[in-house]
């Protein structure tokens, strides 16, 4: 049986979770503040603690990380209320294995959650997490921060809370979604997904909560909203941002109450559908323009799930085209060469621009090969890398399709978001992002000085304040 320790301010809490682990045969240890959690971490080794996010005298989060860093095999359940969630998030991504919501509602919650985490020896869910992607043909890969959206969302699946997904276009934010469907206990219900920006603002609202007879012009029956046709299922917002100004209050609503009117009805009706939001840019400059209702982005984004555009998860490339070559049974081969191009290639469509890509090379390239070469790509692709792959030199990566003003603006958000976005940055890439702005520099003084000299090297180099020997190494004309 196991050492158990509780950390909570609150008597009645901690008495009743130490009676409940008691009958089970546990060991039970009781803390109620930072300093009686120091002493009691030093007399004994723990198998699972339960911790409250706010301690009188300390941060939740504070206790989480001397835990881990004190005995690192100890797994951890978070303890909240509605209000701190989002610490209770944050804990997860610190090394948490769960977050329990006070007050409880049920006990046989607790007592399956605790068995199950003393279980699961390593605390790892990889097995189911990989088990239902590749049933939902969905692709992780190796990036490290997609293995981490997906294991906060399988792990997030099962709360009752709405979540937010941001992500460029194409990024899969409505693959994400119906994982955390299919990872849920709603998973026998229906998914229904809507996109807020594909239809007009009338007309969304009737889609999103029905209508009555002869509410409009054309309502010649009445009809079902998609919060009644998602029942207990989930609803799939995509583009949230396009929303109008009057449906956000309604989603607001039905967030805060679960209550909801049709169009031209008088009744109140009840919606019990989990919410999932995605969009493709920040809500929080939304909101600044008054655009977006800030209590609304508080509602929806207790949970944001952040999917990294592909870009910068480039690494995954070939793994990416062996899984859907898998999936599509196609026998094919990409070359290294076809790779290189695909891999410094920027990607604005993401992973639905790359499956396009794959789709129209394999469509040329039946009956002729199984061989994909760079010719097989379309020349935006193509020309982005294909000399320098070729000849491997590094001073000229990416980017080569843009226009050094597209380029520099590309470059500037991605470093900020590696600085402000992602959570923890690895100093390598923007090393390799640096690399790749002075090879873009380069290049374009160098081309307007050839311009200017009328594709005279000599008096180029003369411009440049280089040597013509340098010139010609930057042209990779090694002579
Ligand atoms: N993780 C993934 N695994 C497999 N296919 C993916 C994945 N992500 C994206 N795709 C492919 O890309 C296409 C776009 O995915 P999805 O519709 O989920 O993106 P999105 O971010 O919701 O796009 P939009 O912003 O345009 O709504 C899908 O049809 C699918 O083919």
């Amino acid at each position: 049986m196991a050492e158990i320790l509780i950390v909570d301010d609150e008597k009645e809490v901690s008495t009743f979770l130490s009676h409940l682990l008691n009958d089970k045969g546990h060991s039970m240890t009781i803390c109620s503040s930072g300093l009686e959690f120091d002493s009691n971490i030093q007399k004994k080794q723990f198998q699972l603690a339960f911790l409250d996010v706010k301690l009188p005298d300390r941060n939740g989060l504070a206790i989480l990380k001397t835990l881990k860093a004190v005995q690192p095999a100890c797994k951890v359940v978070v303890m909240t209320g509605y209000a701190t969630i989002q610490t209770a998030v944050d804990a997860i991504k610190f090394g948490a294995n769960d977050f329990i919501e006070k007050p409880f509602d049920d006990i046989k919650d607790i007592e399956n959650l605790t068995e199950q985490i003393l279980q699961n020896e390593n605390g790892s869910n990889h097995a189911e997490i990989d088990k239902l992607a590749q049933q939902l043909n969905c692709f992780i890969g190796n990036n490290k921060e997609m293995i981490q959206v997906f294991k906060l969302a399988h792990k997030l699946a099962q709360k009752n809370i709405p979540i937010l997904i941001e992500g460029e276009t194409g990024t899969g934010k409505e693959i994400l979604a119906r994982f955390i469907h299919h990872a849920s206990l709603r998973k026998n219900y229906p998914f229904v997904g809507i996109n807020c920006g594909a239809i007009s603002e009338n007309l969304l609202e009737s889609e999103l909560f029905g209508h009555e007879k002869g509410a409009f012009t054309g309502a010649t029956k009445e009809r079902k909203g998609f919060f009644q046709l998602a029942g207990k299922g989930t609803l799939f917002l995509d583009e949230i941002g396009e929303a109008s100004l009057t449906t956000q209050v309604k989603l607001l609503r039905i967030l805060e109450t679960g209550e909801f009117i049709k169009v031209g009805g008088e009744m109140t009706e009840f919606s019990l559908a989990r919410i999932i939001a995605a969009t493709h840019v920040g809500l929080e400059d939304a909101v600044k323009n008054g655009l977006f209702r800030d209590d609304l982005l508080y509602r929806l984004d207790v949970v944001k799930l952040m999917i990294p555009p592909l870009r910068l998860r480039s690494e995954d490339i070939p793994l990416f085209i062996e899984f859907y070559l898998q999936k599509e049974q196609l026998n094919f081969t990409f070359t290294k060469e076809a790779l290189d191009c695909l891999r410094f290639y920027t990607w604005p469509g993401n992973i639905r621009e790359l499956v396009n890509v794959i789709k129209r090379a394999v469509a040329f390239a039946e009956e002729e090969t199984t061989m994909i070469t760079a010719d097989y790509l379309p020349e935006r692709v193509r020309n982005v890398s294909a000399r320098d792959s070729r000849t491997n030199n590094p001073s000229f990566p990416a980017y080569h399709h843009t226009t050094f003003e597209q380029f520099l603006h590309n470059w500037s958000e991605e470093i900020l978001k590696m600085l402000y976005v992602q959570k923890s940055s690895d100093l390598n890439k923007v090393f390799e992002m640096m690399n790749i702005l002075e090879a873009k520099a380069t290049q374009t003084f160098i081309e307007k000085a050839l311009k200017n000299t009328v594709g005279n090297r000599k008096k180029a180099a003369e411009e440049l304040g280089i040597t013509l020997r340098k010139l010609r190494y930057y042209l990779n004309e090694k002579k």
